[in-house]
């Protein structure tokens, strides 16, 4: 089998689009290129392909706005910018994937959004709604709000951690070389194309420089993104936005661009990092028929099944799953705070909006978030 078989199967795609591909050389949005990428974005949609697109260019499209011939030096007048911009970026793509009649959604990202636990969750519940929606989510970083040290400040690093939020099996970084060279084209001429590596290969770094006049981070930050969405299992293929059909082409197995290959399979990757990395905070006990479909079915879990809770866990928290006889069967992120789920102990999912006043998810631990142990 060829590596390249990976994209061909692949069921949910992150598509990030990078500063040094949008703009028209710093003069506003390439409008016919960007909806050339929503043309390919639509026909892989047509598929049954579920997309998240990343976009870079608030910054680059603001300047064009406000008439500013270079970068912004100071955070805020960046910040500006990008508020600016972040109109024009969001609209462009809106009025092109509208001509393919599809929705399309907007959301802002901070660092802080996924790194803290419940925000994680909340992000992941509604981006996972809007692509059972139909609809593609446009992400680019909250501009507004991040300072210095806290900000992504390249894409390529939210387009990896979009990718582990989502569980994505594919990351496709598009820019404006055709991949990974074995050292920067723009200063070795005679640098040749990688086609294929480990994601978490130590050399890679060394033959990878910084970035453009419009782009932040360069291919370094590529091949960190690329070992970064490898941690959660996704397969990430860096190539050029200017190949015509660049996507469909990948995926039909084409061999373009540079692919960067996880060890791991999305499912046992995530499944490693829910079992290993995260501290427990709380005990829910099942009755034996949530034991049962937990470990006979890998269902999730609902709160009708869960007989006593204890500790002082908040929603997005690990907690551990024991049978009524003590024994450990699962760990998984709970969906509620644990006072919360004292209220619903018992109780059918369809009571849960009467009992709490809201309901933020139907089950008490979704399967995604569930590990048996
Ligand atoms: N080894 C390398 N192979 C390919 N490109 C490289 C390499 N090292 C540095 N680069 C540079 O990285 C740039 C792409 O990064 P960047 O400007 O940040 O674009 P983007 O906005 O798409 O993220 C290319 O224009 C290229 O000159
Ligand atoms: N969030 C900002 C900066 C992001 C950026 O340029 O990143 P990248 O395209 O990875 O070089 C923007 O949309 O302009």
């Amino acid at each position: 089998m060829s590596q390249r078989d990976r994209l061909v199967r692949a069921k949910r795609i992150v598509v990030k689009i990078g500063s040094a591909l949008l703009t028209n050389d710093g003069a506003g949005l390439d409008l016919p290129s960007i909806a050339g990428w929503v043309d390919q974005m639509a026909a892989l949609h047509q598929q049954g392909i579920e997309l998240i697109l990343v976009s870079s260019g608030s910054v680059a499209e603001g300047m064009s706005r406000l008439g500013l011939r270079e970068r912004p030096s100071t955070l805020h007048e960046l910040q500006a910018a990008a508020a600016v911009g972040q109109m024009g970026l969001v609209q462009a793509y809106e009025s092109q994937f509208m001509r393919h009649g599809i929705q399309a959604a907007q959301i802002l990202l901070t660092h802080d959004d996924l790194s803290d636990r419940k925000r994680y969750l909340n992000a992941r519940s509604t981006v996972k709604s809007l692509l059972e929606l139909n609809v593609i989510p446009i992400i680019n970083e909250n501009d507004t709000v991040v300072t210095d040290e806290i900000r992504f400040g390249d894409n390529d690093t939210l387009g990896a951690l979009v990718a582990n939020l989502m569980e994505a099996d594919t990351l496709m970084i598009l820019t404006d070389q055709e991949g990974l060279f074995t050292a920067d084209p723009r200063s070795v001429p005679d640098a040749t194309l990688i086609s294929e590596a480990w994601a978490d290969d130590p050399e890679l770094a060394g033959m990878a420089g910084d970035g453009g006049r419009l782009g932040r981070g360069g291919m370094i930050t590529k091949v960190r993104a690329a070992s970064l969405a490898a941690r959660s299992g996704a397969t990430t293929l860096v190539a050029s936005g200017r190949q015509p059909d660049i996507l469909v082409r990948a995926v039909k197995g084409e061999a373009l661009g540079t692919l960067f290959l996880p060890k791991d399979t999305p499912w046992a990757a995530r499944k490693r990092w829910l079992a290993g990395h995260l501290q427990t905070r709380g005990t829910l006990m099942l009755d034996d028929g949530a034991v049962r479909v937990l470990t006979e079915k890998n269902t999730s879990l609902l709160s009708v099944g869960v007989k006593q809770a204890t500790g002082r866990f908040r929603r997005g928290d690990m907690v551990q799953c024991v049978s009524e006889q003590g024994v450990l069967i699962a760990k998984g992120l709970v969906n509620y705070d644990h006072d919360d789920v004292q209220k619903i102990l018992g109780q059918p999912s369809h009571k849960i909006e009467a009992l709490l006043g809201y309901i933020a998810d139907p089950e008490l631990i979704n399967r995604d978030n569930l590990v048996l142990v």
